[in-house]
């Protein structure tokens, strides 16, 4: 406002009064100064009412300070409490140690039980199931000729289901006889039964009492069979009465008796000499073995006769070889058994002369501690 206005303005009032632009400006940047610190104002007012939140932690310190014997006694309380907790676990710790202990003494004695993991075979695992059960099946055959399956009826009678006791089947088949010749009887009008139908009757229905022949019939045992009548369960039997078992692929079956060994004569006649009547079950199993000239690992007893399990077809390799000249002599004997202890080796050559005696076969053992020229000769 230039002086001139200013001083027209302060003379009279309500006369209008001309503000230059610059005035105006000025004016304006001063309603809205005003305006601004106003709310200002305003807003710090109204933080100023609002509740003052309040701080728990520093009113409990205010008010622990004021009353510190109770700070102490929770102190106490927690210590206690801690204290009791740190107790129960470590006796649990040990409670669970000592279960171990009695689980690991037992796994040692009892051995353990740990469970076998089922193998699911692959007919198991790829077996077709249906999703539902035959008997859930409520659909009825419209066909009636399946409503009612006939049973099978063998020969009218005379033939036998296997697997389904035959006196069963002999009583059936024979209630079956009767109600048909009853049946039969009502059509050709007569009543009574014929004598001869009747005994007949009699004979079929005390028959289906008893066992026949067939149904009585007893196996042979393999001692009384043919080499050739032998059936897989009769070498079964045989086995399990030797106790021999097997391990291997492409087995011969073990000898029943020195007769169906195949030594050759000479060797058998000096088994015969030496007095061993029948062979023993490490000579069954391990002699046709030997004869296929395979390897063979045999286990038995001390003293069942395990040398002659295997000198015996050792032997008949030797009897196949060409003679030993003075050509071929220095190439080495023709069989050598190795053995653990000087006595084995002797015991070996005991039994093995009783039987290289008869062939012309040289035996010698040569141990250690001794002179290699004395015993070579
Ligand atoms: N089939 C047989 N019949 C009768 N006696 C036999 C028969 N086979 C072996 N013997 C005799 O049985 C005795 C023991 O045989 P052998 O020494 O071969 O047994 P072993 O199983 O080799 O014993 P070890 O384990 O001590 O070596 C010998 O005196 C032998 O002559």
């Amino acid at each position: 406002m230039n002086p001139t206005t200013a001083a027209a303005a302060a003379a009279d009032p309500s006369k209008p009064v001309f503000l230059s632009k610059a005035e105006r400006q000025k004016l304006a940047l001063q309603r809205r100064e005003e305006a601004a610190n106003d709310h200002k104002r305003r807003a710090v007012d109204h933080l100023q009412s609002l509740p003052r939140p309040t701080n728990p932690s520093s009113d409990r310190r205010d008010s622990d300070r004021r009353d510190p014997d109770r700070e102490r006694d929770r102190e106490r309380d927690r210590d206690r409490d801690r204290r009791s907790r740190e107790h129960s676990r470590n006796e649990k710790q040990a409670e669970r140690e000592r279960e171990k202990e009695l689980d690991a003494i037992k796994e040692q004695y009892l051995g353990s039980k740990k469970p076998k993991k089922r193998v699911i075979k692959p007919s198991e695992k790829f077996r077709f199931s249906f999703d539902w059960e035959n008997t859930e099946d409520t659909s009825r055959d419209m066909n009636s000729l399946y409503q009612n399956p006939h049973e099978a009826r063998l020969l009218f009678g005379r033939g036998f289901l296997a697997g389904i006791d035959r006196r069963e089947q002999k009583k059936q088949a024979a209630r079956y006889e009767k109600e048909t010749r009853g049946e039969i009887r009502k059509k050709e009008g007569r009543l009574e039964e014929l004598p001869e139908e009747a005994a007949a009757q009699k004979q079929k229905e005390a028959a289906a009492e008893v066992y026949d022949a067939f149904d009585m019939r007893v196996d042979r045992h393999w001692s009384e069979k043919k080499l050739e009548e032998m059936t897989e369960r009769d070498w079964r039997i045989f086995r399990e009465d030797f106790n021999i078992s097997f391990k291997g692929s492409k087995l011969p079956r073990p000898m029943r008796n020195w007769a169906e060994s195949r030594l050759g004569g000479e060797l058998l006649k000096a088994v015969e000499k030496a007095g061993y009547k029948a062979p023993s079950p490490i000579q069954m199993a391990a002699i046709p073995l030997g004869l296929q000239q395979r390897d063979v690992i045999g286990i038995a007893e001390t003293g069942s006769g395990k040398t002659a399990a295997f000198v015996l077809p050792m032997l008949t390799y030797i009897t196949r070889l060409p003679p030993m000249t003075e050509e071929n002599e220095a190439e080495g004997p023709y069989a050598v058994v190795m053995a653990p202890t000087r006595e084995l080796a002797q015991q070996i050559e005991d039994e093995t002369v009783k039987f290289a005696h008869y062939l012309g076969i040289k035996v010698v053992s040569i141990v250690g501690g001794q002179s290699i020229e004395e015993q070579g000769f």
